[in-house]
């Protein structure tokens, strides 16, 4: 079984030679996906991460949550502590690039909610297994948020994203549901 730096490594090297069309139909067969299901049906507030490739797109799905009244609310790291704090999005320009190239809300733009209100959390990774357990990109801020958090999860992943398995820690938590172009697997 390899480690997660490696299995990180190989995944980051496929995604990178996917060409744009397939990044634009994968991404949009995952958010159709993800439309039908019932806990994004039934959620008021969505959490969500700002994607940047090569991770499946997340504008459209903000931009859907917008247009069918979903209140949408991103991350802002908060690095000491290595905590998450969720804001409310309701236009891209409350937008700006803190590191890496990763949008966060501006704080003087934008409310601070509380987990309890978030419905449905879409938790972000670069690799997935079948039950449910992620590689992240090694931050542990979503290891950390899931611990105390009992809405429900899923995650968005193209299949070169899915792999057999890998040495679960212990604060991996798996996510509820992963979303691929052609199948919604349920973990639990
Ligand atoms: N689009 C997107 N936004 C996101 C995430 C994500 O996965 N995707 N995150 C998902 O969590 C959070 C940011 N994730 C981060 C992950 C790693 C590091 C970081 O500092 N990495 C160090 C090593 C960290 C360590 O091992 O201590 C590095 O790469 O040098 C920072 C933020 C919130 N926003
Ligand atoms: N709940 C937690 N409490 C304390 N430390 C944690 C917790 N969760 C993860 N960590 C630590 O954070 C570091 C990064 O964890 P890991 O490599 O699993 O991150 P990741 O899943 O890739 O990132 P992310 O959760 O941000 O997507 C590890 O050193 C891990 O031990």
């Amino acid at each position: 079984m390899d480690d997660k730096n490696t299995i990180r490594k190989q995944v980051k090297d496929t995604l990178s030679q996917l060409s744009k069309p397939l990044y634009e139909d994968y991404s949009y067969k995952i958010a159709c996906r993800l439309f039908e299901e019932e806990e994004w049906q039934k959620a008021d507030v969505i959490g969500v991460t700002v994607s940047k490739p090569p991770e499946v797109d997340t504008y459209q799905i903000i931009r859907k949550a917008w247009e069918t009244g979903k209140t949408v609310v991103v991350p802002k790291c908060v690095p000491k502590e290595k905590k998450l704090s969720f804001r409310t999005l309701t236009e891209f320009s409350q937008l700006e690039s803190v590191f890496y190239g990763l949008f966060e809300p501006v704080p003087t733009l934008t409310t601070e909610v509380s987990p309890e209100q978030i419905g449905l959390l879409i938790v972000p990774g670069l690799a997935y297994t079948k039950a449910g357990y992620r590689i992240g990109f090694g931050g542990g801020y979503y290891d950390r948020f899931l611990t105390d958090y009992t809405g429900n999860t899923v995650s968005l992943a193209f299949k070169e994203q899915m792999i057999s398995d890998f040495l679960v820690e212990k604060y991996d938590l798996p996510v509820g549901k992963i979303i691929t172009p052609n199948d919604v697997i349920k973990t639990v």
